[in-house]
């Protein structure tokens, strides 16, 4: 597979088409520990994760609650708190850095938008704001009118955003206006922290379908998303399956079932992918289970032919990385790391010798 690259820090490419400047981000050995101040002990947040992310391809991170979703995000980001500490590289297009920079976009949980300013004056006024100035009012307009287009917010476009108390858009649509604020610029690497949270299956469907066509037209994009329907998992073309900050699965989304019959839990026939992987790495249905069997709410189960019922969610957890780190899937992300890093580097040396 060939790879694409722009020597720059970011650019602003063509719209309504492919972006200009496409992504290439490549992680290796993240660590992140919260260190202990006086009592407690060190706490590993992420444990060594390595993988990539290539455009044109929407890329899902999954896990349960507290699994290490948003810390991931935020690494990749540049934008952890200060109190953790971060080890392993992050490089993008070959270079080893902070991406807090232009080209890269990143879509937080809360939507922080002003509720008396219509979606096509919200986006408006960032565009003003954050397009080039040299940029004339007419094109302004135009990438406005194009973004509206883009995240289907035609029909709303004069509505007010609305809060608490004035009623407006509908949180789909507001969370769709908040990637269209991130998109205004052009990013060739879209991050987004849980954007279908609290949606209905409809605007979660919605969301993603639009996040695929972002990656459709060059992007990259990397986003955490909770408990996808079937739907909106069938969307995704990479996984990033974690738990307790350990990499369970990373490769194509549609292969994760696969890995898991070959690991021994194959999923149950009519049952959601992604319900399946979240209930064999979760390990709070242990403590749910022992707490209810405590308190006689719940029987202590009997021998199953279902090799989920038999074992608990720390083994399962444990047995899946295992299989996970010597599996032809964790081999196969080895090996494109390898070739993405070797590419981007020889096509640097190339530009640079130019
Ligand atoms: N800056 C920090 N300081 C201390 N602990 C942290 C920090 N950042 C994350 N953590 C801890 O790391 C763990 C993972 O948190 P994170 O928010 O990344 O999980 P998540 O998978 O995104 O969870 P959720 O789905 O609930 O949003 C949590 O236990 C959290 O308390």
């Amino acid at each position: 597979m060939e790879i694409e690259v722009e020597d720059g820090d970011g650019g602003s490419g063509s719209r309504g088409g492919n972006v200009g400047v496409v992504a290439h981000l490549v992680w290796e050995d993240l660590t992140v520990v919260v260190p202990s101040f006086g009592s407690g002990a060190t706490r590993r947040v992420l444990q060594g994760l390595s993988g990539y992310a290539e455009p044109g391809r929407l890329m899902a991170v999954m896990g349960p609650s507290g699994s290490g979703k948003s810390t991931l995000l935020d690494s990749l980001a540049g934008r952890l708190s200060r109190n953790v500490i971060l080890s392993g590289n992050v490089v993008l297009n070959g270079k080893k850095r902070s991406l807090d920079h232009d080209g890269v976009a990143y879509v937080t949980q809360e939507d922080v938008l002003l509720g008396t300013l219509t979606v096509k004056e919200t986006l408006t006024y960032s565009a003003q704001l954050r397009l080039p100035t040299i940029m004339t009012k007419e094109k302004v307009n135009s990438i406005v009118e194009e973004t509206i287009k883009e995240m289907g917010l035609e029909h709303c476009a004069d509505q007010l955003i609305g809060s608490w108390h004035l009623r407006g858009i509908s949180s789909g649509e507001k969370k769709r206006l908040s990637i269209a604020l991130e998109i205004l610029t052009q990013p060739h690497l879209l991050l987004l922290d849980e954007p279908t949270s609290g949606l209905d299956n409809a605007s979660a469907f919605f969301i993603t379908q639009t996040l695929k066509n972002a990656a459709f037209n060059g992007r990259t994009v990397i986003s955490s998303i909770h408990q996808p329907s079937s739907e909106v998992f069938a969307l995704l073309d990479d996984l990033l399956l974690l738990s307790n900050g350990e990499t369970v699965y990373f490769g194509e989304a549609k292969m994760a079932l696969q890995f898991f019959a070959e690991a021994g839990f194959p999923c149950p026939s009519r049952r959601n992918p992604s319900d399946h992987f979240l209930h064999c790495t979760n390990s709070s249905f242990d403590t749910v289970r022992s707490t209810l069997i405590r308190s006689h709410k719940m029987h202590e189960p009997e021998q199953s032919s279902d090799s989920l019922m038999n074992l608990g969610a720390v083994e399962i957890k444990a047995t899946l990385i295992e299989k996970y780190n010597c599996s032809k899937y964790a081999t196969k992300t080895r090996s494109r790391i390898r070739e993405i890093s070797n590419t981007v580097r020889n096509l640097s040396i190339i530009y640079e010798l130019n």
